[in-house]
């Protein structure tokens, strides 16, 4: 029986994947094979070394110490794009707003004290002070064009607006999905002095780290409109407040209330709302459930931050050993002469790495003698063995 602890509220549809007789789910586990985490801050809990897997119902996995994890073996997985609609629709919801200054006017008609024709007449004079502008032939700079940066390009367009994108880690695939439409920027700057809205959508790492400062700040057109969906860090609050003061920019939406941000006037700071839509809770968690399960089951790597693609069928009746090792030479012959030591044949085998990891998965055709997997966990640099 896996155990799985879940850290958060995870959909009953994901969960609906790990069937009852083999998986049994709960947060209260002790010894977990796998965890199940949204946002909850994994850094400084003590992760049992039970775990063999981490599943990331979500996108961004900058809440799940993946150095450490990688150091111990373990795979991290994500739910890339299972969420990205649920975003898209928000930062859309987020530039009407900002452009119709739909928050302050709604605050103002709520206001007000007035009844009748003295009502209509308040709302009539008011209502000047709200007047914003049209998106069509606007400029939306798009910083980090994965999954949910490439859908909300597509919806600018949708909507006559130009764009403009900047994403210098952008895959093949990522490429081709693009439009041809968005405008390529070679630097952020670049895109920065042409945006009238500027969002984001890379996740929090050291590069990426108040990517929007002080000084970037001023590069921006004047009035332009900041969306910050990403993560809290990726824009420096407090620039953007001074900004907002001096008039320089015109709103700010985000995701990531905080002290310095929440009250101000120009600000509209959502309760980290990007992915909760029923449909995104429920597409993460299957995504991710499927990947913990795969993992878990038969060894298999989808989806995973850390640890290579890694993906072999499975053979009728053969057994099959999972390695992960620290990527240096030699491991692979080892593991190959202790199977042979132990009068193992190999059906079929895969051998992956990705940065300093390695990872091997090898089907035989007896019963592996734990003395066989003794014999490859004493290898320097094996980090962690399961029989399948
Ligand atoms: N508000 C919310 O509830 C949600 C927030 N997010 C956040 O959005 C981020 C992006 O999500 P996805 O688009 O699904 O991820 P993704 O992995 O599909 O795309 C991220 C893109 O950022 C690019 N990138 C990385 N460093 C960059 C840099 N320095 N400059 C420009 N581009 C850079 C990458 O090459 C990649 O194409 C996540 O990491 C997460 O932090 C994601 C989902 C929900
Ligand atoms: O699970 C959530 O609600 C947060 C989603 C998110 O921030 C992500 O997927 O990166």
């Amino acid at each position: 029986m896996f155990q799985i602890r879940t850290l958060n509220n995870i959909s009953a549809r994901g969960l609906e994947r790990l069937p009852r007789d083999q998986y049994e789910v709960a947060s209260e586990i002790n010894r977990p094979d796998a965890v199940l985490v949204r946002s909850a801050n994994m850094h400084e809990m003590e992760i049992p070394e039970t775990v063999k897997a981490i599943g990331r119902a979500g996108a961004g996995v900058n809440n799940i110490p993946v150095d450490t994890m990688s150091q111990r073996g373990v795979p991290v997985f994500n739910a890339p794009g299972a969420n990205a609609n649920a975003v898209k629709e928000l930062v859309i919801a987020a530039m009407l707003m900002g452009a119709r200054n739909l928050t302050q006017a709604w605050e103002y008609t709520r206001n007000l004290q007035e009844s009748g024709e003295s009502l209509t007449k308040a709302v009539e004079d008011g209502k000047k002070q709200f007047a914003g502008f049209e998106l069509p032939g606007r400029t939306l700079g798009v910083v980090g064009l994965g999954a949910i940066g490439r859908a909300i390009a597509d919806a600018a367009l949708a909507l006559g607006m130009r764009v403009i994108g900047y994403d210098p880690g952008i895959t093949v695939e990522g490429a081709w999905q693009l439009s041809a439409e968005v405008e390529r920027a070679p630097n952020v700057d670049a895109l920065f002095a042409k945006s009238e809205f500027v969002t984001f959508h890379v996740p929090l790492v050291d590069a990426t780290r108040h990517i929007l400062n002080a000084e970037r700040v001023k590069t921006l057109p004047k009035g332009a409109v900041v969306l910050n969906f990403a993560r809290h860090g990726i824009v420096d609050d407090h620039a953007v407040m001074e900004a907002l003061d001096s008039g320089h920019l015109g709103a700010y939406l985000c995701d990531f209330p905080s002290e310095t941000n929440r009250h101000h006037p120009k600000v509209v700071a959502l309760p980290h709302l990007g992915a909760s839509t029923g449909e995104a809770e429920d597409n993460s968690a299957m995504m991710v459930a499927d990947e913990v399960r795969d993992y878990l089951e038969d060894g298999n790597v989808r989806n995973s931050v850390n640890f290579p693609e890694t993906v072999m069928e499975r053979v009728e009746g053969a057994y099959r050993v999972a390695v992960v090792n620290s990527n240096v030479p030699n491991i692979l012959g080892q593991v190959s002469t202790d199977f042979a030591d132990a009068g193992l044949n190999i059906i079929d085998m895969i051998n992956k790495s990705r940065g300093d990891l390695a990872y091997t998965l090898v089907d035989v055709d007896q019963p592996v003698p734990e003395s066989a997997l003794d014999a490859i966990r004493e290898t320097p640099g094996v980090l962690s063995v399961r029989i399948l």
